[in-house]
């Protein structure tokens, strides 16, 4: 078993992205950032919407932890770092070993299986599934959003494991991310599926996972989307999905639903003015905040 030395520095807001870029650029293998004053009177939340960055890089006072191969290496870096002009008021809170197993395990066991109903259950590729559960997805946290951990992704996962079994529809998930909608689907039996998203690494990464999972999915940018689905589903942001109501109403055969996700409760009324031409919207749950719209052409 190898050991790491981890670094870290206790940081003001304002230096979190400099300070974090720079100790990639001098050889950490990964930097992390914690609340310096979590579980005290002082701590604050951050909080930023679904596949955006939280709204600051960092806490009033964060802690940087860095990972280094060697000691030398973490002791070099330090000393370059606090002769930067904008280190100054950085402090070093302390450099220890880790066992390199103790912290891929503690990173592992932040990801536990989350259940979306009592038999479908997203599960790690390093845990076991529940007994219970029928239908299992298996999906590692990677580059894309989309774990089943937010709500938004849940409620859109609710809602497709309440229609039963979706065998012969055609199914398009816009805005795929982890791609992990679109392979819900098809774990519920749905044999077409398309998967479309502005970010090519959301692209890679669903194909990757879809094969993990054994399910089929077309996947590439929007221009992929073409005719008409008998679903469609879109969690992204209020604002993308007002411009897009043209385009995704277009997908919608006669009669298929639109589940849309990703907007807050005060943005409902304008979303279901937006779609009022085409689908009259409801509210299909809520949580945290988060609301699930559905409708049908
Ligand atoms: C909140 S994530 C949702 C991921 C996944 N579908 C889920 O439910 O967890 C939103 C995704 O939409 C993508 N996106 C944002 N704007 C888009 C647009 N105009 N067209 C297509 N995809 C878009 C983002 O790149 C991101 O991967």
């Amino acid at each position: 078993m190898s050991t790491l030395f981890e670094l870290a520095l206790i940081c003001p807001q304002e230096q979190v992205e400099t300070v974090s870029d720079a100790l990639m650029e001098l050889g950490g293998l990964s930097v992390t950032v914690e609340d310096a004053d979590a579980d005290s009177p002082d701590e604050q939340a951050l909080f930023g919407e679904p596949g955006m960055p939280a709204p600051r890089a960092g806490w009033q006072r964060s802690i940087v932890k860095t990972l280094f191969e060697q000691e030398a290496a973490a002791t070099e870096t330090l000393t370059t770092l606090l002769a930067q002009p904008f280190a100054q008021d950085v402090h070093v809170q302390g450099l220890v070993p880790v066992d390199e197993q103790d912290w891929v395990r503690l990173t592992q066991s932040q990801f536990a299986p989350v259940p979306i109903t009592d038999s479908f259950w997203i599960v790690p590729s390093w845990h076991e599934a529940p007994a219970q559960a029928r239908t299992v997805m298996r999906l590692d946290p990677g580059l894309a959003f989309g774990t089943g951990t937010h709500p938004t992704t849940r409620m859109c996962l609710r809602w497709l494991a309440r229609q039963g079994d979706l065998a012969g529809r055609r199914v398009l998930d816009y805005g795929c991310g982890s791609g992990i909608l679109a392979i819900a689907a098809g774990l519920l039996g749905a044999r077409d599926l398309t998967g479309v998203d502005i970010d090519p690494a959301a692209v890679t990464a669903t194909d990757y996972n879809a094969q993990t999972n054994g399910v089929v999915v077309r996947v590439g940018l929007p221009e992929l989307a073409v005719g008409a689905y008998d679903m469609v589903l879109a969690n992204i942001l209020a604002t993308p999905l007002k411009l897009l109501a043209p385009l995704l109403c277009a997908h919608l055969k006669p009669g298929a639903p639109l589940i849309l996700a990703g907007l807050l409760e005060r943005q409902v009324q304008e979303l279901q003015a937006t779609y009022a031409p085409w689908v009259e919207l409801h509210v299909a749950d809520q949580e945290e905040g988060w609301v699930l719209l559905a409708g049908v052409r």
